[in-house]
């Protein structure tokens, strides 16, 4: 395996020539560090040194998430990923979108690649509606221009009104998931990374998150999107 790099994914995204695929991954692995919540005590006490000592357990352990992944998505492609729970799809979601960083592989991505996952991820509990769509727009990279630009649609999307202005951990999970929902869809990347299709609060703001997404799924140049099997 060789050495990993997630090599520059260029956020300003320059046109890609369409004969190179959007994404390359070859042998990708990640492994994380687990850590037990006694781990970070000062405190060990004689019962649990010599249970661990028994049991030859080391203070670390090291868990593997993914190993060996390859794959190519071309222009135009669109990527399901099939797997039971727990087999690490939505974990390769976060690598291909930058959250983590792969151990060893290579991984290329040409252009922006963006996910409809974890929506409330990063959401401030204290900050207003308002201030959580600037937030998020900036960690997305957009400025505050382009945010400033979009925040009406977005508001409007989400249909909260004056309650925008209010903090988040006010908000009922209802409201809470559209405005999640309105700020992650609010960017058309190149590369969209979808975990199983969202279905969002109630029936009619169901259906109006799922025009926004074909729209997005029709605008994307290639799409990657998981589906958990039953077993
Ligand atoms: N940060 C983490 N630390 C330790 N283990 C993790 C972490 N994130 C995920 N895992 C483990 O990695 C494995 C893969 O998780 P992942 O969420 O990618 O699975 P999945 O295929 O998307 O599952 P599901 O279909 O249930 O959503 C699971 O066993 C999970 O417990």
């Amino acid at each position: 395996m060789t050495e990993l790099a997630r090599k520059p994914v260029s956020e300003s995204a320059p046109e890609t020539h369409e004969a190179q695929p959007l994404v390359e991954a070859k042998n990708l692995a990640l492994r994380i560090p687990v850590f037990k919540a006694g781990d970070r005590s000062v405190r060990i006490s004689p019962s649990r040194l010599l249970t661990d000592l028994y049991f030859r357990r080391t203070k670390r352990a090291v868990t593997t998430l993914l190993d060996d992944v390859s794959f190519r998505v071309r222009h135009g492609e669109r990527l399901g990923i099939i797997g039971a729970n727990g087999a690490g799809k939505s974990t390769l979601l976060r690598v291909l979108a930058g959250i983590y960083t792969p151990s060893s592989g290579e991984l290329i991505v040409r252009g922006t690649a963006k996910g409809l996952f974890d929506v409330s991820l990063g959401m401030l509990q204290d900050a207003t509606g308002l201030e959580n769509i600037y937030m998020r727009g900036l960690q997305m990279g957009l400025s505050f221009r382009e945010i400033r630009d979009l925040v009406p649609g977005i508001v409007e999307f989400t249909e909260l009104g004056d309650a925008i202005e209010k903090p988040f951990n006010t908000y009922s999970s209802g409201m809470r998931l559209r405005l999640a929902v309105s700020i992650s869809t609010m960017v058309e990347p190149d590369i969209l990374l979808l975990d199983e299709w969202l279905g969002a609060g109630d029936a009619r703001f169901g259906g109006k998150v799922k025009d926004r997404m074909n729209a997005l799924v029709e605008k994307s140049r290639g799409l990657i999107m998981l589906r958990t099997t039953k077993s």
